[in-house]
C-alpha cells in the first residue's frame, strides 16, 4: 500500500534498474548532504494552536501570477525518460491535472514545446519555468531561452551551483549510461558524434565554468521572462541576486548532488529569508518528503517548496498517475498538517508555529 513518499520511494526503486536508482537517488561523494537535507527537518517541531475553526482551510497560493493548489512545484530534473518512457510529458500532464507549476530541465528528453502542449492538452493552465545552465555556446543558450519563451514559459531558472558537475561515486560505480538510446532535444544540436561520452565529459563540453553574476544582465537583454537563480545557500548570494535584479532565488544544493558537505537547505533558508527582507522571492528544495516538511519550510519563511526525487519516484512507479499520486500524498499531508496545527491560510504558517530542538534536547521558540 502506498501511503507516504517513503512507500513510493520503495515501490519506485524496485521498478528501476540498479544503475538508474544510483543516478536518481544518490548524492555527491560521501552522501552527507543528500541525507542531511531530509534529516535536518527533524530539529524543528510544530507548535499547534487549537480550537481555531479549520473547517475552511485555504491551501492555495499565487506563484508566477497564477494560483496553485498548495505551495509545491516540480523541480527541474533531467533525463525523465529513464524513469518512464513518457518522461516529462507524463510529469507535465500530472502537474496540469493537479494545478502545480513545473520546472523543465535543459536535459529533458522531450522538447519544451511538447512538454507544455502535453500539459495544456489535459486542460490545465499551469506555469512552466525553463532551467538553464550557463552554456559555453551563448547562441545555443539564447536559442533555448527563445524556444522556452515562445512555448509559454514564464521564468528562467539559472542553475548556479553547477559550474562543473559534482563528483558522483555511486553513479560512476554503477556505470550508468545517461545518454544511451535517448534524445535531449533542448541541447543536443551538433552532438550526434558525442553519444559515447560520460555524464561528466558531456557536461564539461557544454557547460561554462566561467559563469558569473554578469550573466543576469545578459539574460535580461534577451528575455522578458522572470529570472530566478537556483542553487543559492547564503545571505551573501541572496544579496548578489537582489543587486543583479533577479526576481527570485531557489535555496537549493541540487539535492546534494553537487558539492557535498554544504548546509542542508532547510538550515540555509532562515539566513536567506532574512537577507531577502521581502525584496526577492525565496523558494526552497532538497529533502522535502512530507506535508509537515512543506509546513516547516513555509514557517521558516519560504514562499513555496519544490521537489525533485519524489516526482521521479512517482514517474517511475506509474507515469502520470504516479506523479499525481505523489502530489496527492503531499497535498493531503500538508492540508491536514495546516488544520491540525490550527492554520486557516498559508499566511497563518508563521515562525511561531515552530520550535527548534537543540542537540541537548532543549527546546527553543523561533
Ligand atoms: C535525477 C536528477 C536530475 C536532476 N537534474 C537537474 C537538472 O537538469 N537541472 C537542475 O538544475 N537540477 C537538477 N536536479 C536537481 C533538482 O532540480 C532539485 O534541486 C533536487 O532534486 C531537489 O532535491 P530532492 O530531490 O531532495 O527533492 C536533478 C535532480 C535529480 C535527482
Ligand atoms: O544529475 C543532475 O543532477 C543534473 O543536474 C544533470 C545534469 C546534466 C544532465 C542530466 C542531469
Amino acid at each position: 500500500m502506498i501511503l507516504s513518499i517513503a512507500d513510493l520511494e520503495a515501490a519506485a526503486s524496485g521498478k528501476l534498474p540498479d544503475a538508474t536508482q544510483a543516478f536518481f537517488n544518490s548524492g555527491a561523494t560521501n552522501q552527507i548532504t543528500v541525507k542531511e537535507n531530509s534529516s535536518a527537518f527533524s530539529k524543528y517541531r510544530i507548535r499547534p494552536r487549537v480550537l481555531r475553526d479549520v473547517s475552511n482551510v485555504q491551501t492555495e497560493i499565487d506563484i508566477l501570477g497564477k494560483s496553485i493548489t498548495f505551495p509545491l512545484c516540480m523541480s527541474p530534473a533531467g533525463v525523465q525518460a529513464r524513469a518512464h518512457p513518457e518522461g516529462e510529458l507524463a510529469t507535465s500532464r500530472a502537474c496540469s491535472q493537479k494545478n502545480i507549476h513545473m520546472g523543465v530541465s535543459s536535459f529533458a528528453n522531450n522538447s519544451v514545446e511538447d512538454i507544455i502542449s502535453a500539459g495544456r492538452n489535459v486542460g490545465g493552465q499551469i506555469n512552466y519555468g525553463m532551467q538553464l545552465y550557463t552554456m559555453q555556446d551563448r547562441e545555443a543558450e539564447k536559442e533555448i531561452i527563445a524556444r522556452a519563451e515562445g512555448a509559454g514559459c514564464k521564468a528562467i531558472f539559472l542553475t548556479a551551483d553547477s559550474p562543473i558537475l559534482g563528483l558522483r561515486y555511486h553513479e560512476k560505480r554503477s556505470n550508468f549510461k545517461i545518454f544511451d538510446g535517448i534524445s535531449f532535444p533542448m541541447v543536443e544540436n551538433g552532438w550526434e558524434d558525442k553519444k559515447t561520452q560520460s555524464h561528466d565529459e558531456r557536461f564539461i563540453s557544454f557547460n561554462s565554468d566561467s559563469h558569473s553574476w554578469d550573466e543576469i544582465a545578459w539574460l535580461r537583454s534577451v528575455t522578458k521572462m522572470e529570472i530566478w537563480i537556483k542553487g543559492v545557500l547564503t545571505a551573501e548570494d541572496v544579496e548578489m541576486a537582489i543587486e543583479s535584479g533577479c526576481d527570485g532565488v531557489i535555496v537549493s544544493n541540487h539535492g546534494g548532488r553537487q558539492l557535498d558537505d554544504v548546509v542542508p537547505t532547510i538550515d540555509a533558508l532562515p539566513e536567506c529569508v532574512k537577507a531577502a527582507q521581502g525584496r526577492i522571492r525565496v523558494h526552497v528544495d532538497g529533502g522535502i518528503r512530507s506535508g509537515a516538511d512543506i509546513f516547516k519550510a513555509l514557517a521558516l519563511g519560504a514562499e513555496c517548496c519544490w521537489v525533485g526525487r519524489p516526482m521521479l519516484w512517482g514517474l517511475a512507479y506509474d507515469g502520470q498517475n504516479g506523479v499525481e499520486l505523489m502530489i496527492d500524498i503531499l497535498y493531503q499531508e500538508f492540508r491536514r498538517c495546516m488544520q491540525l496545527a490550527g492554520c486557516r491560510t498559508v499566511a497563518d504558517i508563521t515562525p511561531d508555529r515552530l520550535a527548534r530542538i537543540g542537540s541537548d534536547g532543549s527546546m527553543s521558540r523561533l
